[in-house]
């Protein structure tokens, strides 16, 4: 059978043959690098959202706590929030077979599902030094595309089915969180487009060297906000006050990620998360997350206050945060427009 697994090892091996040795000393500075906190784990906010559709007072109260998150912590996790456990598995499920595919199929398009070799993504081709490296591949599947799937394969029916209630989840998240800062609804409606708003399918083998390299890098989402689902093996954390905090699986839930264009949009009221995946050495990973982006042409200035970012669009953001990778090795983001 041909392999499916991506070969980071040969791919990438000038990386590893430059790795210093990793005995002793080394390894405890690694461990020590890749700390993370478990204490605060049981303080990471969980938001029942059947309350938005109780009384006036309930669902104000659920609004309340979604903004205090967004600002707080930015990243939330939802329950009660309309993606039934059997499409959660079917997802779940459908991602675990595409997977599967053998690499050089994932590398030129699946044809059955009408993807293209650039829907498929793996490792990280801009990294100089094992840190930057993601032990991780990834499809990703514009909202468009999935609208037009053909078929009535199980893989087409699935990821509709999930795409269309998280995406109508994301746009009324972020329509709150616009009502909380005094803003006129509609802002999301009109700019975050089928287009630009994509699924990312992840998959994270298991990995005979962490903790040296990461699943995925700490990074921060360059969106409005994310919606992701994780698979019960574990690996993300999030950055709280300088400390790595461990988003522990929990059955059923969603996990809410505000990113950049939020973060500058509300005037740095709603932070955006930086976040990381760990490589876990014995078990593979799954997730999937929503990104709810506007057009390349929309433009994103505070929404209120004196800013402390200058105006940009969304594509000249992009240009920069793929300029500033194919430069530094890494994205750089809002610092980049701060007046
Ligand atoms: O797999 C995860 O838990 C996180 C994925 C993520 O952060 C991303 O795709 O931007
Ligand atoms: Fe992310």
């Amino acid at each position: 059978m041909e392999p499916s697994d991506p070969p980071f090892l040969t791919f990438y091996k000038k990386l590893f043959d430059n790795i210093p040795s990793t005995k002793g000393n080394d390894i405890e500075a690694l461990h020590e690098a890749n700390e993370c906190d478990d204490q605060f784990e049981h303080e990471l906010p969980l938001i029942d959202l059947s309350c938005l559709n109780q009384d006036g007072f309930r669902s104000e109260e659920c609004k309340r706590e979604i903004a205090e998150a967004a600002q707080q912590w930015g990243f939330f996790q939802v329950v009660n929030h309309g993606v039934s456990s059997e499409i959660l598995e079917n997802m779940r499920c459908e991602q675990v077979k595409a997977f599967k595919k053998p690499f050089q199929e994932k590398v030129n398009g699946i044809r059955e599902f009408d993807f293209l070799a650039g829907n498929y993504r793996w490792g990280t081709p801009s990294a100089t030094c094992l840190r930057q490296l993601a032990w991780s591949e990834a499809f990703h599947v514009p909202l468009t595309h999935i609208s037009t799937m053909g078929g009535d394969t199980s893989f087409s029916t699935t990821m509709k089915q999930y795409t269309k209630i998280v995406s109508n989840l994301a746009e009324k998240l972020a329509e709150i969180l616009a009502e909380k800062l005094g803003q006129k609804p509609g802002f999301f409606k009109e700019n975050c487009v089928p287009s630009t708003c994509y699924i990312r399918m992840s998959r994270y083998p298991f990995c005979p060297i962490s903790p040296q390299v990461f699943g995925l890098v700490p990074h921060t989402d360059s969106d409005f906000l994310t919606i992701l689902h994780q698979d019960h093996v574990g690996g993300l954390e999030l950055l709280r006050n300088g400390k790595w905090i461990a988003v522990n699986p929990k059955q059923g839930t969603l996990l809410v990620m505000i990113g950049d264009l939020f973060q500058a949009w509300s005037n740095d009221v709603y932070k955006s998360v930086e976040h990381r995946v760990v490589a876990n050495k014995h078990f593979e990973r799954h997730s999937v997350a929503y990104f709810l982006c506007p057009s390349y042409e929309t433009v994103i200035e505070s929404c209120g206050g004196s800013s402390t970012y200058r105006r940009f669009s969304f594509g000249e953001f992009r240009e920069q945060v793929q300029d500033d990778v194919k430069r530094f090795g890494h994205k750089v983001g809002l610092p980049r427009f701060v007046l």
